[in-house]
């Protein structure tokens, strides 16, 4: 059936298979447009005004589609989140063939020793070739990373980069200068209200873009364009339709020289979409957005489904 033709928008609801970012549950709304399907799902601790950059990615899917990808697949990296080591190595080897995983470390309430068993256990199933990143979400003081990210580089057998050890900018340049782990930036860029004082700063080695919280793949193209720091792009734990926004930045970057986090979907317990965009032979594969084909179900309750669509029409005016 030709995209047009199809009903919209429609509300998905999943529950998480492990809990992540302190999310049980994740939901949002598709929307449909000429050139497809666009997600509109920022998270519910977000308000209308900011979640207005996640209205204009989903708007840009639907209506304009992606720019032309300059190739047809992206490596992903496996995610591992704050998991025993048992589950980490599993999801290592039921990853569909990624060879880097990023791991999720400070948690609340685990230790370090939780921490460095995590990431021995992942190393052990990667082998010695792989990679591993952590991602600490701006979790820690600079003392706290000068302390901690030498042990987790011991424990990794050698970390990749560290994605978000603090929360400023300032204490991300000063712990780049101090120790040898290279650094990401990700909520320095995603939810700052000058995504380029990172590179001024020279705070980061790598920038982490994700299309919905920056308003697009050709608003990320920009920015990575203006930051000039290698990009590794990630997911916002999106159903694949989501996913497929990410997939077209990454295919879309002049360069890639690093896995990107758009290996997700296996996180939801039911994706929105009838054939899931998950990896194989470690890498995913770049599509239009008039090829997915979510549900017409998308196991969202009334409540749910009415809370979305007053959400939606919120935020579009705010966006207007
Ligand atoms: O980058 C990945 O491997 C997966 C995506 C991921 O980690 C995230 C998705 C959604 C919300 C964030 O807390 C989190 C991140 O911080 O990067
Ligand atoms: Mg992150």
């Amino acid at each position: 059936m030709p995209v047009s033709q199809l009903p919209g928008p429609l509300v998905y609801a999943t529950p998480l298979r492990t809990r992540f970012r302190n999310l049980d549950v994740r939901d949002g709304v598709l929307i449909r447009g000429d050139s497809g399907w666009g997600e509109f799902s920022p998270f519910w601790d977000y308000d209308d005004a900011e979640s207005a950059a996640w209205l204009r990615a989903a708007r840009e899917s639907a209506d304009r589609g992606w720019p032309t990808p300059v190739r047809t697949r992206v490596p992903v990296n496996v995610t591992i989140p704050a998991v025993g080591p048992d589950v980490a190595r599993s999801l290592v080897l039921g990853s569909g063939g990624c060879t880097t995983a990023k791991v999720k470390v400070a948690q609340a309430g685990q230790s370090v020793d939780e921490e460095i068993a995590r990431l021995e256990a992942v190393r052990d199933a990667l082998g010695p070739t792989g990679r591993i990143r952590v991602d600490a979400n701006a979790a820690w003081d600079l003392d706290e990373a000068l302390r901690r990210l030498p042990l987790l580089d011991r424990a990794a057998g050698g970390l990749e980069y560290a994605e978000q050890p603090c929360p400023d900018v300032a204490d991300l340049a000063a712990l780049r200068r101090r120790q040898s782990v290279p650094i990401a930036a990700d909520e320095s860029i995603r939810r700052a209200a000058d995504p380029l004082a990172v590179r001024r700063a020279e705070a980061a080695d790598v920038v982490v873009l994700k299309v919905q919280p920056l308003g697009g793949v050709r608003a990320c193209l920009e920015l990575a364009e203006a930051v000039g720091l290698p990009v590794v792009v990630s997911s916002a734990l999106e159903s694949s339709v989501g996913i497929a926004a990410g997939l077209a930045l990454a295919g879309a970057l002049p360069e890639l020289p690093y896995a990107c986090g758009l290996a997700t979907v296996h996180l939801l317990e039911r994706d929105a979409v009838a054939t899931p965009l998950l990896p194989e032979g470690g890498t995913m594969p770049v599509l239009r957005a008039d090829e997915l084909s979510p549900l017409a179900d998308g196991g969202a309750g009334a409540t749910t489904t009415e809370r979305w669509l007053e959400r939606l029409a919120r935020v579009a005016e705010v966006a207007a």
